[in-house]
């Protein structure tokens, strides 16, 4: 097995990932370890790792990093398991999986497995990028954006509300049009989701279920600074989803046009609309859940 690791985060991120690894090593496992230096390293190391037979491929980071080797072993035999060493850590949390590295270890060495199925986007300008817990166009994605990558490793997830509230003031809210299985809606921002959860624990589209076919999309209507921070409180309180101005609807094939509109995928910055979204062909097998 190949163990992914992405350092970003500094000597915590560091030390959690050694508890997680002598774990390993005392359940007789004997993961190999490659670490990425910047964005596209993990997936190009698991996608290596798999084609070098690697029975499974475990990505040591956040959704970005869980993504990036997801992307990698698409369409191989290997299966993808998780360190959760991220700042969110929606996919750990969703999955229920375990937190603490050595129980991570020990899941892991148990062998239990279930199916996802991640989504892909097609971009306008030829780019894909697949996803493995959600996707986002609008507000969001800008905030991903702009943030200062430095302070998220210093401050974690506080430097997404400091970012939101710049954003809550500079943001200028284009228009979005969504064709969701041919209907046609408008928004301000989408969030195209495979799981209920969003942001850490928080509920967004509470009938998901990770592993179902298709998606369930979050259109809001938010235009300005006011409502958009009502929704941005409502978030923490798990009232998101009931909200007035957030519709949450289904959908098996999702395009997104709108001028200028940034989108973020698995909480990494991905470029702007239009694009197409639909299921990856193949189940993803996850292990450890
Ligand atoms: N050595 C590196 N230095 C800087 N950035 C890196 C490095 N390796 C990978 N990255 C980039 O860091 C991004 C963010 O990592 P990741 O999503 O795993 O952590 P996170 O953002 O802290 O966690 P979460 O998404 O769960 O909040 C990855 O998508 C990747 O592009």
């Amino acid at each position: 097995m190949l163990v992914v690791f992405n350092p970003a985060a500094g000597a915590r991120r560091r030390r959690r990932l050694t508890r997680a690894l002598d774990t390993m090593l005392g359940l007789g496992m004997r993961p190999e370890l490659a670490e990425t230096a910047g964005p596209g390293d993990a997936e190009r190391l698991a996608r290596d790792g798999a084609a070098r037979g690697e029975a499974l491929v475990i990505a040591a980071g956040g959704d970005g990093t869980i993504a990036e080797v997801a992307s990698g072993i698409a369409g191989s035999d290997a299966s993808l398991g998780v360190l959760p060493l991220g700042t969110a850590n929606v996919l750990a949390w969703e999955m229920g999986l375990a937190m603490r590295p050595e129980d991570a270890a020990g899941r892991l060495a148990s062998g239990r497995m279930v199916e996802l199925r991640p989504g892909l986007a097609r971009f306008s300008d030829g780019r894909a990028r697949l996803f493995v817990q959600m996707l986002g166009a609008g507000f969001d994605a800008a905030v991903v954006r702009d943030l200062d990558t430095g302070l998220k490793r210093r401050i974690g997830k506080g430097a997404y509300v400091l970012e939101t509230l710049r954003q809550l003031h500079r943001y200028q809210f284009p228009r979005i049009t969504v064709d969701m299985d041919g209907e046609i809606h408008h928004a301000t921002s989408a969030i195209i989701t495979k799981g209920r959860l969003y942001a850490g624990r928080y509920r967004l589209a509470p009938e998901a279920k990770q592993g179902e076919p298709g998606f369930h999309v979050a259109l809001f209507s938010a235009r300005g600074w006011l409502s958009t921070a009502v929704l941005g409180a409502a978030l923490p309180l798990n009232l998101l989803p009931s909200m007035p101005g957030v519709r949450l609807l289904r959908a098996s094939r999702v395009s997104l046009t709108g001028e200028g509109v940034p989108v973020q995928a698995d909480g990494d910055a991905a470029g702007t609309l239009g694009m197409t979204v639909a299921d990856m062909p193949g189940p993803l097998r996850l292990i450890g859940a």
